[in-house]
């Protein structure tokens, strides 16, 4: 049900400009990592090329025994906009994702109600994006990347746009969704405490070209002062 993921002397950029440099990272198969780092550090280009969008210049990024070559369904994307099609309900949105696993019409079905019903939308489903709150239409994105069943979890500010009890709920929501399934997690922000509230482990990309500056575990327990000032001070936005 989960693949670790691993960059292995990775580096990226698009054109000339390079984003990341040589980069070894390993991403354990059920782990939950928050990638945090300043605005235009290359997280979402990180991201990218765990999802097979972004092609390495050189390096390679495997996900379980396979090297990425181009996005598949064993890895799901979240984005912060939901890119929901507006003229669907939730759940013509949720069953178009899966046609392209070639799944039998009665089976999409099954899924997208299976995945609405588990981030909370049973009584949405044949709602169209426009009768839906922003935190209801990011439910609905996160529901049809889980209606894949993906091994990986590949989330770019996904709450991002969302008013702070929305985001609030969705992250224990997102919580609880990684312990019931064990999906591995790769979690973009650039929220210290989101960081810290959701993941197991923090990396923090920065520099130009981009590169990890610190990759800390984050204790089990009440929040830690020290690691938020310690993250922080990589960030320098204290
Ligand atoms: N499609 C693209 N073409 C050219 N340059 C790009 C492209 N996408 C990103 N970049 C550049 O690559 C660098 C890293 O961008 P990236 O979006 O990965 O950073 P980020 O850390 O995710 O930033 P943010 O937090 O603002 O989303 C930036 O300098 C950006 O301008």
């Amino acid at each position: 049900m989960s693949l670790a993921v691993r960059l292995e002397g990775l580096s990226l950029g698009y054109g000339s400009a390079p984003v990341l440099e040589r980069t070894d990272l390993e991403f354990p198969a059920g782990s939950f990592t928050a990638l945090l780092g300043p605005s235009g550090c290359g997280k979402s280009t990180v991201l990218g090329a765990v999802a097979g969008f972004v092609p390495p210049l050189d390096g390679r990024v495997t996900a379980g025994a396979r090297p990425v070559r181009r996005p598949g369904p064993e890895r799901g994307v979240v984005f912060q906009h939901y890119a929901l099609f507006p003229w669907r309900t939730a759940r013509g949105n949720v069953e178009f994702a899966l046609k392209r696993l070639g799944l039998p019409r009665a089976e999409r079905r099954r899924r997208a109600l299976e995945a609405l019903a588990e981030v909370g939308l049973a009584d949405g489903t044949d709602k169209y994006p426009a009768q839906l709150s922003g935190g209801m239409q990011q439910r609905v994105a996160l529901a049809r990347a889980l209606a894949a069943e993906p091994e990986v979890l590949l989330m770019d500010e996904p709450f991002g746009a969302l008013d702070a009890l929305t985001r609030a709920r969705m992250q224990s929501l997102l919580r609880e969704l990684w312990q019931r399934r064990g999906t591995t997690v790769l979690f973009v922000t650039h929220d210290i405490d989101e960081a810290l509230a959701l993941a197991q482990r923090v990396v923090v990309l920065g520099g130009t070209p981009g590169r990890v500056l610190a990759d800390n575990l984050v204790p089990a327990g009440p929040p830690d002062p020290a690691l938020r000032s310690l993250i922080a001070r990589h960030l320098r936005v204290e």
